[in-house]
C-alpha cells in the first residue's frame, strides 16, 4: 500500500501538519502522548475532517479539498480496533463480528465469518454474549469485527495498550496472523517500542503535531537506544531444550543459553537489556554469569554517550552497549571475535 498525507488541521489550540508518503502494509505510528497519532488516523479513517490539503490510498483520493473530495467514513473501507473494544452490548458476539460485514458491498465480500473465527479461535464464542469476555476475548471480537469489514486497510489505534503483559502478547500472535492471512495492510499505533518491532516495518515518527521522521523500526529502536536508561530490547525467539540445575536451556540460533524461570513451554520470546551483556576480551576462566558465547563483532555504532556493539553469534544477532572507555580497552572494531556474558536471570519471558 502506498500513503500519501498532506493535510493541515487546526483543533483548538492543536495543529496539526502532516506530509509524508510511506510504502509498506505494517506501518506502525510512533510518539509521545499528544503528539497527534490518533488526530492524524482519524482524519485519514474520515472520522474528521482536514482544514485543507490530500489523504490517497495507492493512488485514489479519500480527501482532497482543492478537487471537492470528501469520501465519507463509511465508504472509505477503513477498519477500526481500538483500545477499548467498542462491542455492540446488546448483540451477541457473531452478531458484533456480521456487523460491519453486512454493511460492506457484497462485492467487497471476500473475507469470510469462518475463516475469520478461525484465525481468532473464538469458534467457541460465537452465541455468548459480550458482557461475558475476558479482556483478551473481546479484543480479538473487536479484530474480527473490523476485519470482516473487508477493509483496504486496518487503523489499530493502540490496541495492545489495555491490557495486561501476557494477554498483549498472546493477542500479538493473532493480530500477525490477521494480518499474513488476510494480507490487509494496517496502521498500528503505540507507545511501546517493542510493539512497533514486532508489529511493524515501518515507522512514521510523530512529534507535535508533524511527522519528525521516518524509518524501520529496527532504526528507530537503534536511534533510541542511547536516549533510555534501559538501553537497546533484544528481542529473542528461543526453542526450549530441557532443564538443567534448576535452571532451563533454551536454544537460540544455534546456540544454547541457560535461562531462569519455571515455564517449559515450546517456545518463547524473551528480552534481553543491552545493558545486560558483558563483553570479555579474551576467555575469562570462571564467571559467576552462567551463559558465556563466542561472538563476532559485526558492527559498532553511536548511542548518544555510548556505544552500540552489534554481535553475530551462532546465527542470532544480539546488541550489547558499552562506554567509549570500554571500547578502548577492548579494542573493538568490526570483525573481531569476543566473549558475551549474560546471567540467566537477564533474560524476561514476553510471551
Ligand atoms: N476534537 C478535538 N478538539 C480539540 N482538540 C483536540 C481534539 N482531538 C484531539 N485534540 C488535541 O490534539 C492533540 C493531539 O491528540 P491526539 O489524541 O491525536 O494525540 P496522540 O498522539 O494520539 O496521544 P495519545 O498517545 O495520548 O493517544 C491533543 O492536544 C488533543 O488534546
Amino acid at each position: 500500500m502506498e500513503l500519501r498525507i498532506d493535510i493541515e488541521k487546526q483543533f483548538g489550540a492543536f495543529s496539526l501538519g502532516a506530509d509524508c508518503t510511506v510504502e509498506g502494509d505494517r506501518i506502525g505510528l510512533f510518539g509521545p502522548s499528544g503528539s497527534g497519532k490518533s488526530t492524524l488516523v482519524g482524519l485519514v479513517a474520515g472520522l474528521h475532517k482536514p482544514d485543507r490539503g490530500t489523504i490517497l490510498i495507492d493512488g485514489e483520493a479519500l480527501f482532497d479539498s482543492g478537487k471537492g473530495i470528501n469520501i465519507p467514513v463509511e465508504k472509505r473501507r477503513i477498519g477500526m480496533v481500538f483500545q477499548l473494544p467498542h462491542l455492540f452490548p446488546h448483540l451477541n458476539v457473531k452478531k458484533n463480528l456480521l456487523y460491519g460485514y453486512k454493511r460492506c458491498a457484497p462485492d467487497h465480500r471476500k473475507i469470510a465469518l469462518e475463516s475469520v473465527v478461525e484465525v481468532l479461535q473464538i469458534g467457541h464464542l460465537l452465541n455468548r454474549g459480550v458482557r461475558n469476555l475476558s479482556g483478551g476475548e473481546r479484543q480479538r471480537v473487536s479484530i474480527g469485527r473490523a476485519i470482516l469489514s473487508n477493509p483496504r486497510l486496518l487503523i489499530m489505534d493502540e490496541p495492545l495498550s489495555g491490557l495486561d503483559d501476557s494477554l498483549k502478547y498472546s493477542i500479538i500472535p493473532f493480530l500477525k496472523s490477521v494480518s499474513e492471512t488476510f494480507r490487509i495492510p494496517y496502521l498500528f499505533i503505540s507507545h511501546s517500542l517493542i510493539e512497533m518491532r514486532i508489529m511493524t516495518d515501518r515507522v512514521l515518527n510523530v512529534a507535535d503535531g508533524h511527522i519528525a521522521g521516518q524509518m524501520t523500526a529496527e532504526e528507530l529502536a537503534r536511534t533510541r537506544m542511547g536516549e533510555s536508561e534501559a538501553g537497546y530490547t533484544n528481542l529473542l525467539k528461543l526453542r526450549f531444550s530441557h532443564r538443567l540445575n534448576g535452571l532451563q536451556v533454551y536454544i537460540c540460533g544455534e546456540v544454547p543459553l541457560l535461562v531462569s524461570g519455571k515455564s517449559d513451554l515450546p517456545e518463547g520470546l524473551f528480552e534481553l537489556s543491552s545493558t545486560d551483556i558483558i563483553l570479555f576480551k579474551r576467555h575469562p576462566e570462571a564467571i559467576s554469569a552462567r551463559n558465556l558465547l563466542q561472538c563476532h563483532v559485526v558492527d559498532v555504532f553511536e548511542t548518544g554517550f555510548r556505544l552500540g556493539v552489534e554481535l553475530e553469534c551462532g546465527g542470532e544477532r544480539l546488541i550489547a552497549e558499552i562506554s567509549r572507555q570500554a571500547a578502548e580497552d577492548l579494542e573493538i572494531v568490526t570483525g573481531i571475535e569476543i566473549y558475551a556474558a549474560i546471567k540467566a536471570s537477564a533474560f524476561r519471558r514476553l510471551g
